[in-house]
C-alpha cells in the first residue's frame, strides 16, 4: 500500500511541491497528481512497476485467463470492467451514467475509468499488474499515460472469432447487463472501431503478444504461461 512519508503543513509553497513531484521517479510518478495536491508526499516503492494491458473482444476469455496468471505469476488483477461494475453498485455519483454506457455498450468517460484504475493500483501491494479490458480506445490509452504516467510492458491480445464471442457471453450467466445479443452487437462494433486500433499501435511499438484463443482455457493458457515465463527473473 502507498504510505504517506510526511503530512505537509500548508506553509510549504506549491513550488516546492511542484519540484518534489517532478523529481520523483516513475513509480512515484503515478501519485504526482495526489503530491499536487498537496495532501502529502509518497513514499517511493521498493520495485518498477510491471504492468500488462489484457486485451480482446467480448468474451474472448480475458478475465479466465488472467485468473490463470495471477494463480501461476503472482500478478494482481485490476479488470476495467468489474471496477465500474463496482462503481455502479456502490451507487456513486458516475453510476447511473457507467450503468448507461455499460448497457448501451459504449466506453465510459477515460477520467472516470483511469482514476478507479489508480486508486487500485495505489492501494495494492503488488507491483505487477494485469489491467483487464483497458485501454478501450486511444483516449482510454492516452489518458493512461497523461494520468499515471507509465507505459505497459506488455499487452496481450486474445484472438477470437466473433462467433465463438457472443457464444461465450451468451453462456455466460453472471447476470450482467450487457450479456445480450443487442448489447453484444454494439460491443463488437466498438471493439472493431476503437480497441483494434489500441492493438495495433502496441504492435508496431513491438509490445504486443497476440494469443490464439479458441481451444480449452488450459491450451489457452499454454500460449500464455511462456510469456509471463520469460519476465519472471527480470520482474520478480
Ligand atoms: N477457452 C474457453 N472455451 C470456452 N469457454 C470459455 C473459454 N474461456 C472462457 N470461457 C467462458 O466464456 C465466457 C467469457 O469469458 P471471460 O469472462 O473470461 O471473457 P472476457 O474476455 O473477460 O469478456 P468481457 O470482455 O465481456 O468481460 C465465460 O463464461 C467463460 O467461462
Ligand atoms: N476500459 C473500459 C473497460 C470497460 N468499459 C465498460 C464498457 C464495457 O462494455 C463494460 C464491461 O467491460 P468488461 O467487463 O467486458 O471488460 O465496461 C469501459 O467503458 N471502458
Ligand atoms: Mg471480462
Amino acid at each position: 500500500m502507498w504510505r504517506r512519508v510526511a503530512s505537509l503543513s500548508s506553509s510549504i509553497s506549491s513550488s516546492f511541491l511542484a519540484q518534489t513531484a517532478s523529481r520523483l521517479n516513475t513509480w512515484e510518478s503515478l501519485t504526482t497528481g495526489i503530491a499536487q495536491q498537496a495532501k502529502g508526499v509518497i513514499a517511493p516503492k521498493e520495485k518498477t512497476p510491471f504492468i500488462t494491458f489484457v486485451l480482446g473482444g467480448p468474451g474472448s476469455g480475458k478475465g479466465t485467463q488472467c485468473i490463470k496468471i495471477v494463480e501461476t505469476f503472482g500478478f494482481a488483477h485490476l479488470s476495467a470492467g468489474d471496477l465500474l461494475r463496482r462503481e455502479i453498485a456502490s451507487k456513486s455519483a458516475d453510476g447511473a451514467m457507467i450503468l448507461n454506457t455499460i448497457k448501451e455498450g459504449k466506453i465510459v468517460p477515460s477520467q472516470v475509468t483511469v482514476k478507479l484504475i489508480q486508486k487500485e493500483m495505489e492501494l495494492s501491494d503488488n507491483h505487477k499488474f494485469l489491467i483487464d479490458g483497458f485501454p478501450r480506445t486511444e483516449e482510454n490509452r492516452v489518458s493512461f499515460e497523461q494520468i499515471i504516467g507509465v507505459e505497459p510492458n506488455v499487452v496481450l491480445f486474445f484472438d477470437c472469432p466473433e462467433e465463438e464471442m457472443v457464444k461465450r457471453v451468451l453462456n455466460r450467466n453472471e447476470g450482467r447487463v450487457d450479456d445480450n445479443l443487442e448489447t453484444i452487437k454494439k460491443r463488437l462494433t466498438v471493439f472493431q472501431a476503437l480497441s483494434l486500433p489500441v492493438i495495433n499501435y502496441y504492435s508496431e511499438k513491438g509490445k504486443l503478444y497476440t494469443i490464439k484463443a479458441i481451444g480449452t482455457e488450459d491450451e489457452i493458457f499454454e500460449q500464455v504461461r511462456p510469456i509471463f515465463a520469460a519476465f519472471e527473473q527480470t520482474v520478480g
